[in-house]
């Protein structure tokens, strides 16, 4: 009978790689009473006698645990020691051939660099692929074969979802960006999941490798678990949801939140003001310098790409990269990402760096996003009425990018993937003051900080931050655009400029009875 396999966390064995004073075998027996579920043991310079004697001793150790070992590259091996089955690259036996030698019996895994090796993989009949690439690795020489979280996702999105093939990833992965990478590679639209995680320095190089395999299966295991729970536990009807936004806003000056913003030189003043006026503190810091101390201390990181630089660029991917880390909100606008390549490409290396919390943009960034040419953009400003069908728009954005997609216009769209809202409130003066869109992500960043920080949600350790973002989302554009209703009717307010005052000074006056009085929200 074929080996059934957890692909969990699957250690990838490397001698030369183990910290000094380290026995192998010892750090081998910690690593799986540490959690890992699978082994290959990968030797590239062994002699074939030795190799079959560290592959005995290996399968000894594995058999203890009930752990099933694979062998890289020798199907010669696998064969001498009669374990679960081998690992294969592209330039090794093919898998035909390998079929033939084992039998149906052994498992065979195949490396995928790309779609068309997984999918010939597939339609060989290998029992699972390890795709990758995914980050720079010290382990290997994969420069040329970096693909990121979205070319690992691409990969199990052109999978057959009937097909039985199981899926792993490999590259540069450790508990630090374990969830990262969970989240930007699983693919809920083809309702493939990753089956696990394969790793070979931060095991093997640990000092203590039962605890690097402890902490990768605890961070499986809770990503697995938060994922069945994530919709949901809040009422989801239109006022509930106003309810909600409330509590959300009301909360803000007691929990006055620390908001890091990397704005742009335009509106970084109203954006600021904005954050005190909502009862939060703004701190705009945008140098590489300041990210790892000012991190631990920040309710949510705003990026806002509408001056990037290179070095602003380089603060972005290393603020996004601790917010991640410390699991911090993390709210990116990608002004005007359609308008050059220049910003094309860095929005996708910010993507490629971090997992965003809420991406907030106008029909046109979204659009450029999710490689959509329905909607023009002219400079920062999306051209015409906007698509015919938003709400597909953001909820396969959101369902892709695996976060709150918030699309700003005349009416307002936002999904998490699966719930989506029209949000029909806001006053044409915003369209004639310069950065109302940006303002507009301060308010989602500072109510996510909120959502994050008085979240009842206990099971925090699966998830890249804590809180309802959805509702936070919400919360934010409803405190924007309401502010903006109440201060387009005063008296005082005689044109963009003084709206622009008067819109701030609302900001921070809003109350539950006007909020609850003049939101406009659809279920869609
Ligand atoms: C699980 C897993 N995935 C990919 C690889 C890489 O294998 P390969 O392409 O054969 O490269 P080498 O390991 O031989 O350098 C792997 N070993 N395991
Ligand atoms: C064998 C292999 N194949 C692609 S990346 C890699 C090495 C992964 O090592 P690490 O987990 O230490 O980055």
């Amino acid at each position: 009978m074929k080996t059934e396999i957890d692909y969990s966390v699957y250690l990838v064995t490397a001698r030369g790689l183990l910290p000094e004073g380290k026995d192998y075998l010892e750090s081998l027996e910690e690593s799986l009473q540490g959690g890992v579920t699978v082994v290959q043991l990968r030797e590239k310079t062994t002699d074939t006698g030795e190799f079959i004697q560290v592959a005995q001793s290996t399968k000894d150790i594995c058999d203890k645990y009930n752990v099933p070992l694979l062998i890289n590259d020798r199907i010669d091996v696998a064969l001498a020691i009669d374990c679960a089955g081998v690992h294969v690259g592209q330039s090794d036996a093919p898998l035909s051939i390998a079929r033939k030698l084992l039998g149906d019996e052994k498992v065979i895994g195949v490396s995928a660099g790309n779609i068309e090796q997984a999918i010939n993989a597939q339609n060989g009949g290998a029992d699972y692929i390890g795709i990758g690439a995914v980050y720079g690795t010290q382990t290997k020489d994969v420069t040329n074969k970096i693909m990121g979280t979205p070319g690992a996702r691409s990969i199990l999105a052109a999978l057959d979802p009937q097909s039985p093939i199981k899926t792993v990833v490999i590259g540069g992965i450790k508990s630090e960006n374990l969830l990262r990478v969970l989240n930007g590679v699983h693919e809920k639209d083809t309702k493939r999941y990753l089956d696990g995680v394969a790793v070979v320095s931060e095991i093997v190089s640990s000092k203590n490798p039962r605890e690097a395999a402890s902490n990768l299966s605890h961070l499986i295991k809770s990503f697995r678990e938060s994922e069945k729970i994530k919709y949901h536990s809040a009422s989801y009807d239109v006022d509930s949801i106003v309810q909600e936004a409330w509590r959300i806003i009301n909360a803000i000056p007691e929990q006055h939140p620390l908001i890091q913003q990397m704005a742009n030189i335009v509106t970084a003043n109203d954006q600021a003001n904005a954050t005190l006026a909502l009862g939060a503190s703004p701190v705009m810091a945008a140098v590489v310098g300041d990210q790892k101390d000012l991190n631990p201390h920040i309710g949510a990181l705003l990026i806002n790409m509408g001056t990037v630089s290179e070095e602003q660029k380089q603060a972005m991917l290393v603020g996004g990269r601790y917010s991640n880390l410390n699991k911090k909100p993390l709210i990116f606008d990608p002004v005007a990402l359609g308008a050059t390549s220049f910003r094309k490409q860095t929005g996708q290396e910010l993507l490629n760096h971090w997992a965003p919390t809420v991406i907030k943009g106008n029909a046109a960034e979204i659009g450029a996003l999710s490689g959509l040419t329905e909607v023009a953009t002219k400079g920062v400003d999306s051209v015409g009425p906007g698509f015919k069908n938003p709400v597909t728009v953001v909820k396969s954005l959101a369902n892709r990018e695996r976060c709150i997609v918030v699309m700003t216009g005349k009416d307002d769209y936002i999904s998490d993937g699966e719930r989506t809202v029209k949000i029909s409130n806001g006053h044409s003066l915003l369209g004639q003051i310069t950065g109302s869109g940006c303002v507009t992500g301060t308010a989602i960043a500072t109510c996510c900080a909120v959502s994050s920080m008085t979240t009842e949600d206990m099971n925090e350790d699966g998830k890249l931050s804590r809180g309802d973002h959805f509702m936070a989302a919400i919360a934010g554009v409803l405190a924007l655009e309401i502010a903006a209703e109440i201060a387009s009717k005063r008296d005082d307010v005689r044109g963009p400029n003084t709206f622009r005052s008067a819109w701030i000074d609302e900001m921070s006056k809003l109350n539950e009875i006007n909020l609850k009085k003049l939101s406009c929200v659809t279920l869609t």
